[in-house]
C-alpha cells in the first residue's frame, strides 16, 4: 500500500466573472482545469515534493489529498483511504502544515495555542497536555512556549505550524510552501528540522510542494514537477537530472519539460468554453469548484 496514491485525478473549476458576464454569455461558461489527470505514488517513510511554479496547482491537489476540496474526476488515496468516500478515516491519518499564521491565536500562547488545538481532535486532557509538550520539545520551542503567538519570529511560527500539523499523530504530513515567508537562513534550518525531527527520528512520510529548487534537491528523496496541472516528470533528483545530460541542474530539468525559464514563470492553464449546465446553489458572480 502506498501512503499517498492519485488515479487520473482531476480538478476543474467554473469560472463566473459576475453577474452581467454569466447573463451576456448564457451559451457558455469557462471551465478552468487545474489538475489534469494527475498520477502519483508515494512510498511510507518518503519526502515527495511537488515542484511547480505560481498557478501550477499545487496548493489545490493538496487541498483534495487533506479532503478540504473535492475532485471533479479520478481517485485519491491517503494512508489507503479514499480521500472522498471515507474522507473522516483519511482526515484522522493526516497533518496539514499551512502558511497561513494568521490561523494560530496571537494573543495566546504558543503552549495555550498547541492545547487548544489538540483539543478539538477530541484528545483526552492528560493526552492533550503529555502532546503539547512532547511536540515543543520537538520544535524546540519549549523556552518561549509562555510568549504570545504575535511575539515568535516567521521560523517560530512555521515550526508551531509543523507541530500543530502533527498533534494527531499522524502518518502523513502535507506542507504547502512551508518555507514561503522565511529568510534563506531561516528557510535552511526549517528544512535541516524537517529532515532530522519529523522524517528521521518521528518516521513521517512528507508530502511538501514547493516553486523552490534548492529545497526539492535538499530535501526530497522523489520530486514530480507539475505545471498547467500536470505532471511533466518524476524521479529523485538524482534520477531527473541523469535523465537529460551530465553537469545539468535541477532548473534545467524543469526547463526541459515544461519548456519554462524559471520556476518563476506563472502557470496558466486556459479556460476552456463549454455548452451551458445547469448551476447549482448561489454560485453567480464568484468562483465556484464544480
Ligand atoms: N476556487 C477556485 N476557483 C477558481 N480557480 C481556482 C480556485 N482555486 C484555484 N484556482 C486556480 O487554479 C490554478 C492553480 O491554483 P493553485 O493555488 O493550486 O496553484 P499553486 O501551484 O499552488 O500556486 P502558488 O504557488 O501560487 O500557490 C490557478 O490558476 C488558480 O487561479
Amino acid at each position: 500500500m502506498y501512503s499517498i496514491e492519485t488515479r487520473d485525478l482531476t480538478k476543474s473549476f467554473v469560472l463566473y466573472r459576475g453577474f452581467l458576464d454569466a447573463i451576456r454569455r448564457s451559451g457558455n461558461r469557462d471551465i478552468l482545469t487545474t489538475l489534469d489527470r494527475v498520477n502519483i505514488k508515494v512510498q511510507e517513510g518518503e519526502v515527495y515534493g511537488l515542484l511547480g511554479p505560481n498557478g501550477a496547482g499545487k496548493s489545490t491537489l493538496i487541498k483534495i489529498l487533506c479532503t478540504l476540496i473535492l475532485p471533479s474526476e479520478g481517485e485519491a488515496y491517503v494512508n489507503g483511504y479514499d480521500v472522498v468516500k471515507e474522507g473522516q478515516q483519511a482526515r484522522e491519518s493526516l497533518g496539514f502544515v499551512t502558511t497561513d499564521e494568521r490561523s494560530f491565536y496571537w494573543r495566546l500562547s504558543g503552549r495555550e495555542n498547541l492545547q487548544f488545538f489538540a483539543t478539538l481532535y477530541n484528545l483526552p486532557q492528560s493526552v492533550v497536555r503529555s502532546r503539547t509538550e512532547e511536540l515543543l520539545d520537538v520544535v524546540r520551542l519549549k523556552h518561549r512556549a509562555d510568549e504570545p503567538f504575535y511575539s515568535y519570529s516567521a521560523g517560530m511560527k512555521q515550526q508551531m505550524a509543523i507541530a500543530r500539523g502533527l498533534l494527531n499523530d499522524p502518518a502523513v504530513l502535507f506542507m504547502d510552501e512551508p518555507t514561503r515567508s522565511l529568510d534563506p537562513g531561516a528557510a535552511r534550518n526549517l528544512r535541516k528540522f524537517i529532515k532530522e525531527k519529523i522524517v528521521a527520528e518521528k518516521g513521517k512520510t512528507i508530502f511538501i510542494s514547493t516553486h523552490q529548487l534548492d529545497e526539492a534537491e535538499e530535501l526530497c528523496d522523489r520530486v514530480a514537477i507539475l505545471d498547467e496541472g500536470k505532471i511533466k516528470a518524476n524521479g529523485s533528483p538524482l534520477e531527473l537530472k541523469a535523465g537529460l545530460s551530465q553537469g545539468c541542474t535541477l532548473g534545467d530539468v524543469f526547463s526541459h519539460y515544461t519548456g519554462k525559464a524559471s520556476l518563476d514563470e506563472q502557470s496558466t492553464p486556459f479556460p476552456v468554453n463549454i455548452p451551458r449546465q445547469k448551476s447549482r446553489g448561489r454560485g453567480i458572480g464568484r468562483r465556484r469548484g464544480i
